[in-house]
């Protein structure tokens, strides 16, 4: 069963992806970045792999793209906030992303 993470694992775990471009959102618990590639299909392709991962794991992004952006927001619907999955979720993103 997924769990909200705790204080502990928010310190843990969300702190290293709050400093590499991940903030929480506003009014809710949820965390999101903005994801800048070189032109639409680089952006795309990480949308694709990331795609897979999230279909995998089933757990899926709030997402949008225009041309070379994507706009990401991960929160875990079922618990109503950021769970590990999230964490897991992001850390897979950056590491698509380069
Ligand atoms: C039934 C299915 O497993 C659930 O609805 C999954 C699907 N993907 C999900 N994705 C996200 N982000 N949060 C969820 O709570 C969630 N739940």
């Amino acid at each position: 069963m997924t769990e909200k993470l705790s204080d502990t694992g928010r310190k843990t775990m969300l702190q290293p992806l709050l400093e590499s471009g991940w903030s929480l959102d506003e009014g809710r618990d949820a965390i999101s970045k903005k994801f800048v590639f070189d032109d639409f299909v680089t952006a795309f392709g990480f949308m694709t792999r990331a795609a897979l991962w999230a279909e995998k794991w089933d757990h899926h992004p709030e997402w949008s793209n225009v041309y070379k952006t994507v706009n990401v927001t991960l929160t875990t619907h079922d618990v109503e906030g950021l769970s590990s999955l999230d964490v897991k979720l992001a850390r897979k993103m950056d590491q698509i992303a380069g």
